[in-house]
């Protein structure tokens, strides 16, 4: 059995003023100090506050990721940043293909898997974000959606050092609903099964997430799965008690 360090991870997402974020940082750092702690803890902030929340990081084991990456280094793409842009402000980490951008920048596959290639080009390892919508799964399609994603999304050279699935049940994102255990299980067996095709047996190494709706009264029992070595955690990260509660979860 290989022994995966969970990767508790937060994503803000569009939330945080500088003050806020600053504030949110300082006082998980204050728990990380109180001892080694049995799982890595990454927080993904606004683009705006990457580099001040990096900066704030430095002297602890707190990781630091973007949202997103272009799959370009440079050139001509407003409003967009890269993956070496975002190495070069103190980033360790990216989201990639977070659902909330496949549907709102009508991301494919395709293009999610040139993100994550950036991302490892750059240095930065790649939060591959994977998941069905309700509709796919009241049409028993799940874990054909979910394979065909992490298939189509999984760069030439992904490793377990430079890659991290996260599977995040569209349904579940933000509304209070959570995937049940025996789904979660189901879903994160087949990720893993999949990912031998592109890994070999290296994929027993990679770090499958789960997110959806976590918050401290539900992590425990997801975290305790076989493969669910971590969590992806949007509103709850937001909060310094509910994150920390949820990384100790992991422990
Ligand atoms: O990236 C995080 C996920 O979208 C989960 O968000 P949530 O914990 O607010 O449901």
């Amino acid at each position: 059995m290989t022994a995966r360090r969970p990767l508790i991870a937060g994503n803000w997402k569009m939330n945080g003023l500088r003050a806020d974020g600053l504030k949110l940082v300082e006082g998980l750092i204050a728990h990380l100090r109180e001892g080694d702690q049995p799982f890595d803890m990454l927080v993904c902030p606004p683009m705006t506050l990457v580099a001040d929340v990096a900066a704030a990081s430095t002297a602890s084991t707190l990781l630091v990721g973007g949202q997103d990456c272009h799959q370009n280094e440079k050139g001509a793409h407003t409003g967009d940043t890269s993956a070496w842009m975002l190495k070069d402000v103190g980033a360790t980490h990216v989201i990639v293909g977070h659902s909330e951008r496949r549907a709102d920048h009508a991301e494919s596959s395709e293009v999610v898997k040139a993100k994550a290639g950036a991302a490892h080009a750059a240095g930065l390892t790649a939060i591959i974000c994977i998941g069905e919508t309700e509709d796919e799964r009241d049409r028993g399609e799940a874990l054909a959606v979910v394979s065909g994603q992490l298939l189509d999304s999984l760069p030439d050279g992904a490793t377990p050092d430079n890659t991290v699935i996260a599977y995040e049940p569209v349904w579940a994102i933000g509304t209070g609903k959570t995937a049940t255990p025996d789904d979660v299980a189901e879903m994160h067996g087949e990720i893993r099964k999949k990912a031998h095709e592109k890994l070999g047996s290296e994929a027993n190494r990679l770090r499958i997430l789960y997110g959806g709706s976590v918050k401290p009264a539900n992590a425990e029992e997801l975290l305790a799965l076989t493969d669910v070595d971590g969590a992806l955690v949007g509103g709850a990260s937001l909060k310094v008690e509910d994150f920390w509660a949820i990384a100790k979860a992991a422990g």
